[in-house]
């Protein structure tokens, strides 16, 4: 049984996100850790190479027996710049599941800025004239007028990563039945 999950960040959104997914009775322990990738990640890679590194790091350095990382970048395409954002679930039995969230088109003025190398939380709270954006609503809730703000988007992501760890577990408590 789970009782203690560690969440990779201090950012409201993405602790709020795990707290909707889990029982009330799981305790959670959000800690600052390194995602080892850059500040802005700029492709779907780096951006689960960020989370894998913040859940790994947890069950690493700290004993977690259940970790979880969130990470949001960005992807240049030719039709324009897109959100992206990637969760991972590590455990200390050496298990790691991933698994990405929902992307939008960010517009262009806004896409613009990232490219000359400034950081999406940063413009984005200059470009909405708000503050905080990123621990808030983040930009997928400006850009969706609050239908989907950043703790409902990972809110899907850690039901992906906790869904794929049950399937597993349950898979596993089979083999061992079978073999018993
Ligand atoms: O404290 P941490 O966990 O690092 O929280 P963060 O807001 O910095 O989140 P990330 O490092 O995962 O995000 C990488 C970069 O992209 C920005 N970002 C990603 N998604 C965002 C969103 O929805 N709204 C605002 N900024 C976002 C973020 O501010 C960083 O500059
Ligand atoms: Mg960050």
């Amino acid at each position: 049984m789970i009782t203690k999950i560690y969440i990779g960040s201090k950012n409201p959104a993405k602790i709020n996100a795990v707290k909707q997914v889990f029982p009330d009775s799981v305790h959670l322990c959000p800690v600052d850790v390194p995602s080892s990738v850059s500040a802005q990640p700029f492709s779907d890679d780096e951006t689960r190479l960020g989370a894998k590194n913040r859940a790994t790091y947890l069950v690493k350095n700290m004993k977690a027996p259940m970790a979880i990382g969130l990470e949001g970048g960005v992807v240049d395409t030719d039709e324009g710049m897109q959100l992206c954002n990637w969760g991972a679930l590590a455990t200390d039995t050496g298990d790691i599941y991933t698994a990405g969230g929902a992307r939008i088109f960010l517009p262009n003025d806004l896409a613009e800025e990232i490219r000359l190398g400034k950081e999406l939380g940063l413009v984005i709270d200059q470009w909405a004239n708000a503050e905080n954006v990123r621990k808030g609503q983040g930009t997928i809730g400006i850009l969706t007028m609050g239908e989907v703000d950043r703790a409902k988007m990972f809110r899907h992501v850690v039901e992906l990563l906790y869904g794929q760890w049950k399937f597993h577990e349950r898979r596993k408590e089979r083999v061992s039945t079978k073999k018993q």
